[in-house]
C-alpha cells in the first residue's frame, strides 16, 4: 500500500479561474523520498498545500495511510493529517529560540516526554549548542535545520518541503543537502519536496515528479 495516493485532484484559486492543478495523480512509497519539478507558476507549492489540508480541491481524493484526509464527503484538518511541512521561508517564530520554536510542536507531550525528545530533535539536526538563541543570530542552514526539527519533532507520516534550498547559497547547499538526506533516512521518513534545481533532484530524491501546467 502506498503510503500517499492522489487520484484525479483538481484546484482552481477563486471560482471560474483555470485549474491550477488538473486531474492529478500520482501515489508515494514509504520512506521515499520525491522531487516535485516543473515551470514557475505550474501548481508545486499548491499541491503541498493541498497535502498539507491549507487548501481544499475542488475534486479528487487524498489518501494518507491507507484512509481518506479529503474528497467529496471528507476533510481532515491539518494538524490530524500527520503531515510536517517546512515552509520556504522556514516560518520560524522570531521571538522565540531554537528551544522553544521546537517546543511549540511539541506542546501535546507530557512535560517529561517534551525535554527527551526535544534533546533527540536538537541532536537529530545538530543544533544541542545553538538551542538558547534566536532565529536571526542562525545562518540559513542554521534555520532549516530547525524549521525540519520542529516539522519532524511531531513524528509526521510524511514531510512535506517547499524549495527547501532555496535561501541558501551555493557553498551551503551540497552540505545541507546530505546533511538532509542522512537525516531523512535515519528518521525512514517518506518526504515530498518542491524544487526548481535538478541538483537537488539527483543529491536527495529517490525520483522526481515533473508537474505539468
Ligand atoms: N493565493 C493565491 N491566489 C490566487 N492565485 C494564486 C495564489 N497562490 C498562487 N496562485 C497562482 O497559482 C499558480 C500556482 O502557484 P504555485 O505557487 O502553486 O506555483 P509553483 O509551481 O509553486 O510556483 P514557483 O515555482 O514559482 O514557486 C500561479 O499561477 C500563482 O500565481
Amino acid at each position: 500500500m502506498s503510503l500517499v495516493e492522489i487520484s484525479n485532484l483538481s484546484f482552481s484559486y477563486g471560482r471560474g479561474n483555470a485549474p491550477v492543478i488538473d486531474q492529478f495523480s500520482c501515489s508515494i512509497e514509504k520512506g521515499e523520498t520525491v522531487g516535485i519539478v516543473g515551470a514557475s507558476g505550474n501548481g508545486k507549492s499548491t499541491l503541498l498545500r493541498l497535502i498539507a489540508g491549507l487548501e481544499i480541491p475542488a475534486g479528487g481524493e487524498i489518501r494518507i495511510n491507507g484512509l481518506p484526509v479529503v474528497n467529496e464527503s471528507t476533510f481532515v484538518q491539518p494538524e490530524r493529517r500527520g503531515v510536517g511541512m517546512v515552509f520556504q521561508d522556514y516560518a520560524l517564530f522570531p521571538h522565540m529560540c531554537v528551544r522553544k520554536n521546537i517546543e511549540f510542536a511539541l506542546h501535546q507531550l507530557p512535560r517529561k516526554e517534551r525535554a527527551k525528545h526535544l534533546e533527540e530533535m536538537l541532536e537529530l539536526v545538530h543544533l544541542t549548542d545553538y538551542k538558547e538563541r534566536y532565529p536571526h543570530e542562525l545562518s540559513g542552514g542554521q534555520q532549516q535545520r530547525v524549521a525540519l526539527a520542529r516539522a519532524l519533532a511531531q513524528k509526521p507520516a510524511i514531510l512535506l518541503m517547499d524549495e527547501p534550498f532555496s535561501n541558501l547559497d551555493a557553498g551551503l547547499k551540497d552540505s545541507i543537502r546530505s546533511e538532509l538526506l542522512t537525516i531523512l533516512k535515519k528518521a525512514e521518513m517518506t518526504c515530498l519536496f518542491v524544487t526548481h534545481d535538478w541538483e537537488d533532484v539527483e543529491a536527495i530524491s529517490d525520483r522526481s515528479i515533473h508537474l505539468q501546467s
